[in-house]
């Protein structure tokens, strides 16, 4: 299948060794140095430290490593970042730290500023400003923002397991939907995979999955009290965030209808079935569950194209695009 990943997946590490899905980034060693140098030479122009892009190439094996330093290095010397310090690790965030933003986590706050905290050598001097990707099951719409948050050191926030949360922990202990608050805390750190916490206690990726989370989520996501809470949320997580990239259905007309950009994602049916099949190869007890467009992504995608300038806009049917393609097509579509 053309569109399948060619490279085969890596771990990447993340500053703190929290590991990203295996699925999530996936290179094709040939094409690396060209991918780097052109994503690269972009958040160069767009005046992205250098730590940041550093940190992309952290949990990459040592050719791959080499490759990404040396357009590093290149696009330094020659771009209009030259002047900007070339860092390899960016300071790890605390968890109550600047870098560190929750819902209900004690000592969590609000970002700091743009300019605090470039001063505190944490973060582009350059917002890339809110962003939302929506679109139907298995259009890469993760996999785009663990790229973006990665390789721009954003935060992102996928609202799809906040769903899967309330299915499996809220509906199962009877919680009503004005109390989601109070048992659930979503952790969104720049460049880092969020967390999810149901009660203090991070939930786990099989309870998300599992067979409690599958009965009930068909509910969750259908009943209008259970939306508005979670939106509630999701609002307030996005309200702490200059820059952030937000994953759902329909985050652009619901969360951020004043996006730097909102793209809508998809891909053709079958080429999204074997994606899922390739994702959950090693999770036989995940059902394979993907639905042709359904009213809420139409609704969503024609809500995009009526309401959204072209430059704020995206379409991007991903059926023969490489994840790495979709990326950078994704960079170059970022206003500024
Ligand atoms: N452009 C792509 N080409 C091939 N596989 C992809 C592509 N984008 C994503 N994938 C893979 O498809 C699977 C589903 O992607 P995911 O990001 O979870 O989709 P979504 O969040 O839209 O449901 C993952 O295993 C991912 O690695
Ligand atoms: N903004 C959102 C996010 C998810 N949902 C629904 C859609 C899905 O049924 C569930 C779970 O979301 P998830 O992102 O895991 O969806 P899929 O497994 O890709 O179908 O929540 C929604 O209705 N609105």
């Amino acid at each position: 299948m053309t569109s399948a990943p060619r490279g085969g997946s890596r771990i990447v590490r993340t500053p703190d060794d929290h590991t990203l899905p295996t699925e999530a980034i996936t290179f094709d060693p040939q094409e690396t140095h060209t991918l780097f140098g052109a994503l690269v030479a972009d958040l160069a122009r767009k005046g992205v430290l250098a730590l940041h892009l550093a940190s992309v190439a952290d949990g990459l094996d040592a050719p791959m490593r080499d490759a990404f330093h040396r357009d590093l290095a290149r696009v330094l010397a020659t771009g209009p970042a030259r002047d900007l310090p070339v860092e390899h690790r960016p300071p790890a965030p605390t968890p109550d730290g600047p870098g560190t933003v929750g819902t209900a986590l004690p000592g969590a706050g609000p970002s700091p500023t743009p300019a605090a905290r470039t001063a505190a050598g944490l973060a582009p001097p350059w917002d890339f400003g809110r962003m939302s990707i929506d679109g139907p099951n298995a259009a890469g719409k993760t996999t785009l923002m663990l790229g973006l948050a990665h390789a721009l050191g954003m935060p992102g926030l996928d609202t799809g397991p906040t769903y899967r949360a309330v299915a499996a922990h809220a509906i199962p202990q009877g919680i009503p939907p004005t109390d989601l608050a109070h048992h659930l805390t979503i952790v969104i750190r720049p460049g880092l995979a969020q967390r999810l916490l149901w009660r203090g206690i991070d939930i786990r990726d099989d309870d998300l999955f599992g067979p409690r989370a599958g009965a009930n989520i068909g509910h969750v996501a259908g009943d209008p009290y259970w939306r508005e809470a979670i939106r509630d949320l999701h609002a307030h997580i996005c309200a702490q965030h200059r820059d952030i990239v937000v994953v759902g259905r329909d985050v652009a007309p619901t969360l951020l209808s004043d996006a730097t950009l909102n793209v809508f994602l998809t891909a053709d049916l079958p080429v999204r079935h074997t994606r899922r099949e390739l994702q959950w190869a090693h999770h036989p007890e995940r059902p394979v569950h993907v639905d042709a467009l359904t009213e809420r992504d139409l609704a969503t995608r024609a809500w995009i194209a009526e309401h959204r300038p072209q430059a704020h806009r995206l379409d991007l049917d991903t059926t023969t695009l490489r994840i790495d393609q979709v990326l950078d097509t994704v960079v170059h579509s970022i206003p500024g």
